[in-house]
């Protein structure tokens, strides 16, 4: 039975396991099954062979229970198999460890057989080592011990970006309320809340250490009086309702959250909207945010004061060019600053895309505009305008900022603004800050081969550890009139991760944004100052083709560069510290934008 109801919440958060800490022999194991589930957990943690074993010739594996006893589906669904404790794979004695090794592949075996799902683990560090030796396989997931103490914020926030898919909640983990009830400290509580949110199941584990339930202590509480007609409460259940409070109070998710779910950690190509022609779809849906609009018209009205003093309103008309105008939004932001402002206004919308001028046409004819805007069809790098420009308002921003080429397009477009035009918007940064993001290393990984490696994306990052905070990497400011402007960059950053993370890998950079569009009023998705409530921009991803390990207290230090060559742009990045990379995306070759 599910922790309860968060609308918008579908993934396995919802539901809580229960370990079984005795061994559970013969027909045992279906009787302490439904007592679980009768008590309202969702499934079992249980170990699969009995820890006494020791591999012997001719032996047969002693396991918890034959594979008839339970059916196909509820072993799948409601057993989570658990390696013996004994097993030791390093030990120096060299029985143990051969014994060891043969256990754990009889273990490993029996439990495929049984299709069951996890494994469990202690620490990063190992973890990290163990990932490493399996080659980053992605049928590998974590199993993390939740003890009374925990460590760092910042060192259990690796974890955010790791494959956990438990987290294994020790009763001793409890504190004890006013009413004799299990709760757990805030710490814990931000945490647990964390896991819920990133899908990690949670497994209560131990034995009852809070005297609030009828029945005997003892996980299996296997009490004589106990038979499957006469339901007792289960010795964990306290744990579970309290799981099961946690969860509720939760907020729910925001609308805009709901909507972009599937969007989680999937990998998209960047927009080209200079070399292809965008769809209605993709236009409908920039049409949706009305908060980018908002802030446009902000900043528009505000340069439409600036311009025209109150004494030359009746008398001047400001010349407003929409360069990369799409089916008008921006245009129709113009017109309403200048109505609240009481400015005069001449627009020309201008754009290339033949099947968006189209819809420009519509919208100018219903809305009744003739008189007030011209549409241009044509690429704004060559059009030959009749007059020049107050005011360059355009909106060819990608996740990092430049990556959709707004640096080329406005350079041939200020050729028709004034000396003393005001671009909008008049600069843009973009950012970025290292991570861990085990999920989207394996998603490209699976492509087998280099280019998806030398590749930026777009992505809603969900499943990643943002291991210090983003830094500035290029700036472009419009209009720039210098005779000695160029777009090319370079720039090396250097990252300190917070003393008490530990180790960490890092798998790539993520990237952002934010532009100045005039004076104050900016816009941008840089984590630390985003604009609330946008949702135009997810974050773009640079990857590095290997995850790179970083030792505790070792600065990250990255070099990125903005290449121009006649036909595309394109971005190299390379890591210098703590390890060289190669040069990624070198000569463009495996990722461009089209010029
Ligand atoms: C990101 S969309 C924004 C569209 C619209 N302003 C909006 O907010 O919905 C960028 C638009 O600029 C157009 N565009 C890009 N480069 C251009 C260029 N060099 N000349 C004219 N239009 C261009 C694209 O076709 C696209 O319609």
């Amino acid at each position: 039975m599910p922790l309860g109801q968060r609308a918008g919440d579908k993934s396995d958060s919802r539901y809580c396991g229960v370990e079984v800490l005795d061994f559970p022999a013969g027909d045992g194991l279906p009787a302490v099954l439904t007592h679980s589930l009768s008590s309202a957990f969702d499934f079992l943690l249980a170990p699969l062979v009995d820890p006494d074993y020791r591999p012997t010739p001719g032996a047969v594996l002693p396991v918890a229970a034959s594979d008839l006893v339970l059916s196909p589906s509820q072993w799948s669904s409601h057993i989570v198999g658990k390696i013996s404790e004994w097993i030791d794979l390093d030990s120096e004695d060299e029985q143990l460890r051969l014994d060891s090794e043969l256990t754990l592949k009889q273990e490993i075996a029996w439990a495929t057989h049984l299709s069951l799902q996890s494994e469990t683990v202690d620490s990063w560090e190992w973890w990290n080592s163990f990932r490493l030796l399996c080659e980053h396989s992605s049928q590998l997931y974590v199993a993390l011990d939740i003890l009374s103490s925990l460590p760092s914020m910042n060192s259990l926030g690796r974890w955010f970006g790791e494959p956990v898919r438990a987290a294994i909640l020790q009763t001793d983990a409890f504190l004890t309320n006013a009413r004799g009830y299990p709760c757990l400290s805030k710490r814990h509580q931000t945490l647990l809340t964390g896991f819920f949110n990133h899908s990690v199941q949670v497994i209560i584990s131990g034995r009852s250490n809070h005297n609030v339930s009828q029945v005997s202590e003892g996980v299996l509480s296997r009490d004589e009086n106990h038979t499957e007609d006469t339901p007792t409460q289960h010795a964990l259940s306290p744990y579970l309702d309290y799981m099961a409070y946690l969860y509720q109070r939760m907020d729910p998710l925001p609308e805009q959250e709901r909507f972009e779910i599937n969007y989680r950690d999937f990998l998209q190509s960047p927009l080209q909207p200079l070399m292809d022609n965008l769809e209605a779809q993709t236009y409908e849906t920039f049409e949706k945010d009305t908060v980018k609009y908002t802030q446009y018209q902000r900043a528009i009205a505000k340069a439409l004061v600036d311009k025209v003093s109150d004494d030359e309103v009746s008398t001047t008309r400001t010349v407003l060019m929409v360069v990369g105008a799409g089916r008008g939004p921006l245009v129709r932001a113009s017109l309403q600053a200048a109505e609240e402002t009481g400015r005069m206004l001449k627009v020309y919308a201008v754009e290339k895309n033949p099947n968006a001028v189209i819809t420009l046409h519509s919208l100018i004819k219903l809305e009744g505009w003739e008189s007030m805007v011209t549409i241009i069809s044509s690429d704004m790098r060559c059009w030959d305008a009749p007059e020049k420009a107050d005011i360059l308002v355009s909106e060819l921003l990608g996740s990092f900022g430049d990556n959709e080429l707004s640096p080329e397009c406005l350079d041939g477009a200020q050729r028709f603004l004034k000396p003393d035009g005001i671009s909008i918007p008049s600069s843009y940064t973009s950012f970025i800050q290292p991570v861990t993001a085990s999920k989207l290393h394996n998603d490209i990984k699976a492509h087998k081969d280099i280019a998806h490696f030398e590749t930026a994306y777009v992505v809603k990052l969900h499943r990643v550890a943002r291991l210090a905070p983003p830094q500035e990497v290029f700036s472009f400011a419009h209009p720039n009139f210098s005779p000695k402007a160029t777009n090319q960059r370079y720039t090396k950053l250097q990252f300190e991760l917070p003393q008490d993370t530990g180790s960490c890998l890092v798998h790539g950079f993520a990237g952002y944004f934010d532009a100045v569009l005039y004076k104050d009023v900016h816009l941008g998705i840089e984590p630390n100052t985003c604009t609330p409530n946008m949702f135009s921009w997810f974050p773009i991803f640079f990857p590095l083709r290997k995850p790179i390990y970083v030792p505790s207290e070792s600065p990250i230090e990255v070099h990125f560069w903005r290449c121009c060559g006649a036909t595309k742009v394109w971005y190299e990045w390379a890591l210098v510290a703590p390890s060289p990379s190669p040069i990624h995306n070198s000569n463009g070759r495996s990722y461009w934008v089209g010029l």
